[in-house]
């Protein structure tokens, strides 16, 4: 049973809601029906699953409908037709069609909301900000303490619980916010674009404690983000929005390799590949490589003796040259200079390149034990520059 499901959910701000879906049905597009009717139509036939586990992140640009989305998932943005399903024990509760108890319910358990500006109480402590809304879940006064010091060691800011929020640097309060929103303890989080307004060193840093706290939470988060690269960084789900729908749902990888409309291969083409990409979408495969009985040509002066896949033996202008081998976990720096490397063949493009920076020779990919590839810089470039999702549409 999924965590989330949205089924063809349409959002229309305005006073002729009715009307508007009847044009929507007929076809007309956003501006046309702002024109006839003076509705705005906030999402438009969505339709999503997200999983438990799962970081899904909305992405898209300004006024596609992301926050409207995320905000129906609590609740908080009234839905003209369609069903938002979130889980709650054994069953799904509609959160577009349930009564005000069974919402309260909903809000308190099961779906927590982080904004932006994570809106602390500047009169309270640290810790009493994190502890708040336990409290008003009615939980004891020691618990919430302990619970909420625990949330605080998490985002290291233990040191800190006796400090009002303006003592903290901006980076922090966001901290303190993550803190409060983890304390609650629900299944869901809802994060509207928390870290949009911190600086690139803090942002890349709360990101990579989100993806760390992530491992042990194991919450369902769905994220919304108008940055590519954040979404390809903690997504384990993207969904692509434009112009109130939702245009694409996959992986990061697929994302970046296949997407669907010139819309996303805009924002593709201004990401960075080097976290997302893995051998197996770079790579040359070996059949296309140059070939004299058993040698294979991986450059010009670089040739490989492959017997029924398995790397014998290299040569470098003639010169055999010493194989590696490397494994998903092993310290690339390890790895001897001039020497030619058989990895897995889902080495993340980052470590294929530092591979390639510390080995200098190419490297072969394998997969179920017979060599499937070859990296070159051919094929780095490639990726860098974009070019990778022309190659695989
Ligand atoms: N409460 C509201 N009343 C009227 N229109 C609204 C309301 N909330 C959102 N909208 C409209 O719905 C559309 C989608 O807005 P939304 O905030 O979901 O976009 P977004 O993708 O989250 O944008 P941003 O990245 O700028 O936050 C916009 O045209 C917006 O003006």
């Amino acid at each position: 049973m999924p965590m989330v499901q949205i089924e063809n959910l349409d959002i229309v701000f305005g006073n002729q809601k009715l009307e508007s879906l009847r044009l929507l049905d007929k076809g007309m597009s956003r501006p046309e029906i702002l024109a006839r009717t003076g509705d705005v139509v906030g999402v438009q036939d969505a339709t999503i699953s997200i999983e438990e586990g799962e970081i899904c992140v909305l992405m898209g640009l300004s006024g596609s409908g992301k926050s409207t989305l995320l905000r129906a998932i609590n609740g908080l943005n009234k839905v003209a037709r369609g069903r938002c399903l979130v889980k709650d024990g054994d069953r799904m509760v509609d959160m577009a069609k349930c009564d005000e108890d069974t919402l309260r319910h909903m809000r308190t358990n099961r779906v927590s909301m982080v904004f932006q500006s994570f809106a602390l109480m500047p009169w309270m402590t640290v810790l009493e900000n994190v502890a708040f809304g336990l409290e008003m879940q009615g939980v004891g006064k020691k618990e919430r303490e302990e619970r909420a010091l625990k949330q605080l060691k998490m985002v290291g800011l233990y040191d800190w619980r006796d400090k009002k929020p303006d003592e903290l640097s901006g980076g922090m309060r966001q901290r303190v916010g993550l803190a409060r929103a983890f304390v609650m303890d629900s299944d869901i989080l809802l994060m509207d674009e928390p870290f949009s307004a911190l600086d690139p060193l803090i942002r890349s840093q709360l990101q990579d404690e989100l993806i760390e706290l992530q491992k042990s939470l194991k919450k369902t988060i769905v994220f919304v983000s108008h940055d590519l690269d954040e979404a390809l960084k903690i997504g384990s789900k993207i969904a692509i929005m434009e112009s109130a729908r939702i245009i694409q749902e996959d992986v990061p990888e697929q994302i970046v390799l296949n997407p669907a409309t010139e819309y996303v291969e805009k924002f593709v083409a201004h990401t960075n590949p080097l976290n997302v990409l893995r051998g197996n979408a770079l790579m040359t495969p070996v059949a296309q490589l140059g070939k004299m009985d058993n040698l294979y040509k991986l450059t010009d002066h670089l040739w490989a003796d492959l017997q029924d896949g398995k790397l014998e033996s290299a040569k470098l202008y003639g010169e055999p040259v010493a194989i590696a081998r490397w494994e998903h976990g092993m310290d690339i720096a390890d790895l001897p200079e001039d020497s030619v490397v058989v990895a897995p063949v889902d080495i993340s493009m980052r470590d294929a390149v530092e591979i390639r920076y510390q080995t200098k020779l190419s490297i072969l990919l394998e997969e179920n034990g017979k060599c499937v590839g070859v990296l070159s810089d051919h094929d780095f470039y490639h990726a860098l520059l974009g070019k990778h999702f022309s190659r695989a549409s």
